[in-house]
């Protein structure tokens, strides 16, 4: 893989991540807290409490890591597509591969990102999560005061094994979620573009955020799950495992729980994907 292409997929993946980390704020503490009555609320909330810097808690970690984890499942989703239909980038719009083989190679690449994200994605939510604002001078200090502090106390309290709390969930959430994630794409952009023709810039941001919103639609329910799973065993531990959660969730709040933050979610994915598969398409067309 060129050095340049990642660099410029890790750029354009940091600008759609800036882009998109306030609706995400808005939306872990949608899933995970019930002190708030819905989206306004919740924005209102943060913004008087903690500035707009509470928008961007937690989002050093994700722009130091996106380089690592879009490369994985960019870079898995073209080798395993490569694997199975013995074509590579720039020969696939002449030789399309087929639905089943793109949601194949989408599955291998969401599952293997999968670990790679576990532990930057959890560090991100336990920061989203803590209300304080910033610096307040005799008031309560945040129990993280930063990424590394938070990564640190981790691993202190809860061994190496903690890093990786939430990390079924998560590969639950991503593998058949970036196999449908791949699938829209491709289906939009051939629906709106001539045979053997490269998609127009028009195309790919419009097949790239509904790409987004479908997948994270898809994964909202095992999202919720896995956020909670992440913030569990703070205080004390509520959860047994993934499936408790999930049952105590909808004891406690009904079926409407697995779609908590669904809504602020799709605000989220359109722009930050419609960036991302547009400078993905636009690098290799330029590199390739
Ligand atoms: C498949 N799933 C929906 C989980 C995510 C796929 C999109 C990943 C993208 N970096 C984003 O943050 O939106």
């Amino acid at each position: 893989m060129p050095v340049e292409e990642f660099v410029a997929g890790w750029i354009s993946g940091a600008l759609g991540l800036v882009l998109g980390h306030p609706f995400d704020t808005v939306k872990v503490r949608l899933q995970t807290q019930t002190t708030y009555q819905g989206i306004v609320d919740c924005m209102v909330k943060i913004y008087r409490h903690e500035s707009l810097l509470g928008f961007f808690k937690g989002m050093s970690f994700p722009i130091a890591s996106i380089a690592l984890v879009n490369s994985v499942l960019f870079g898995v989703y073209s080798n395993s597509l490569l694997a199975l239909t013995a074509t590579a980038h720039r020969e696939r719009r002449a030789q399309p591969p087929s639905y089943t083989h793109v949601f194949i190679a989408g599955c291998t690449g969401g599952f293997l990102q999968a670990y790679f994200l576990a532990p930057f994605d959890l560090i991100k939510v336990r920061l989203q999560n803590q209300t304080e604002p910033r610096a307040q001078l005799g008031g309560s200090s945040p129990q993280y005061r930063g990424p590394m502090h938070c990564a640190a106390s981790i691993f202190q309290k809860e061994g190496p094994r903690g890093l990786f709390r939430g990390a079924w969930a998560l590969t639950l959430r991503d593998t058949p979620t970036v196999g449908i994630y791949f699938v829209t794409y491709e289906v939009l952009c051939r629906q709106c573009t001539p045979e053997r023709q490269n998609p127009s810039s028009a195309t790919v941001l419009v097949a790239g955020g509904f790409a987004g919103i479908t997948s994270w639609v898809a994964a909202t329910p095992l999202d919720v799950i896995k956020s909670r799973m992440q913030m569990d065993g703070l205080k004390r531990r509520a959860y047994q495992g993934m499936l408790d959660c999930m049952v105590s969730s909808v004891q406690q709040e009904g079926l409407g729980v697995f779609f908590r933050g669904v809504t602020i979610n799709s605000a989220r994915a359109f722009p930050v994907n419609a960036v991302t598969f547009l400078s993905y398409e636009y690098l290799l067309r330029w590199w390739g």
